[in-house]
């Protein structure tokens, strides 16, 4: 069974789902997946957005940001390079290593092509103010976090189409538990 865990940037959707990796849940984060297509990428990406995304040689995720956030056409193209390698290393993860049960972490799951391979699909509701806060603990800027919502914003749609809504509202701990409640009555025991 594959669970998809959706939601805006510090929705805490890592936070729990790296909880639930200590249980007998595969954890694929594709925030990581999409790390890696970028190295496995680097060629079009400096075809398209220049040598000045690279430092010492390698994809600066810091200096790409800054560029994608700000312009909605930059990171559209930048999507469309790396979606795809994203989407078909978690399949690959999925057909190769068989386990009971996957997690998806990812707030751009529905636009990667991987919630038609999810059983369940999980919103996670938070309010961008909080969010804000949450990703500046994080060490992200205001501007960036306020960026990255806004880039976003499409995505409240998502919430009237899936199977169950964590409000993560209160501490960590009780976000993992109304996630764990939630699995357990799909007899996906924590
Ligand atoms: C833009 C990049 C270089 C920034 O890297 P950086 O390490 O600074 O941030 P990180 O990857 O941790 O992302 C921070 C948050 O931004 C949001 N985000 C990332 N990419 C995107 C995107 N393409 N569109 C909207 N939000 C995004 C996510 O909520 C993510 O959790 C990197 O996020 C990237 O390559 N993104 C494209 C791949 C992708 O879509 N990843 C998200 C998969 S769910
Ligand atoms: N329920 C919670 N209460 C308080 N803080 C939380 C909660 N959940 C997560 N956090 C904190 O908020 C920050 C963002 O959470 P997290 O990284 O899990 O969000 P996310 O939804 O995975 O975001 P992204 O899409 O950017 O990866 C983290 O620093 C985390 O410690």
């Amino acid at each position: 069974m594959i669970v998809g865990l959706v939601g805006k940037a510090g929705s805490g959707k890592s936070t729990a789902a790296e909880r639930l990796a200590k249980s007998k849940m595969e954890l694929i984060s594709l925030d990581k997946l999409g790390h890696d297509a970028l190295r496995e990428e680097q060629e079009s990406l400096v075809n398209s957005f220049g040598r000045g995304i690279l430092t010492c040689g390698n994809v600066d995720r810091k200096k790409l940001s800054r560029i994608v956030f700000e312009n909605s056409d930059l990171l559209t193209k930048l999507n469309k390079i790396v979606h795809p390698v994203i989407k078909r290393k978690a399949l690959e993860i999925v057909g190769k290593d068989f386990s009971d049960h996957y997690i998806f972490d990812g707030a751009l799951i529905h636009e990667i092509g991987l919630a038609e391979y999810c059983d369940k699909i999980i919103w996670f509701e938070c309010p961008n103010e909080i969010a804000i806060e949450r990703l500046m603990k994080r060490g992200m800027s205001k501007s960036r976090a306020e960026s990255i919502l806004a880039s976003q914003q499409y995505l409240d749609s998502i919430k009237e189409s899936v199977d169950a809504v964590v409000t993560t509202l209160g501490s960590s701990e009780e976000t993992f538990e109304k996630l764990r409640s939630i699995l357990f009555e799909w007899g996906i025991v924590v």
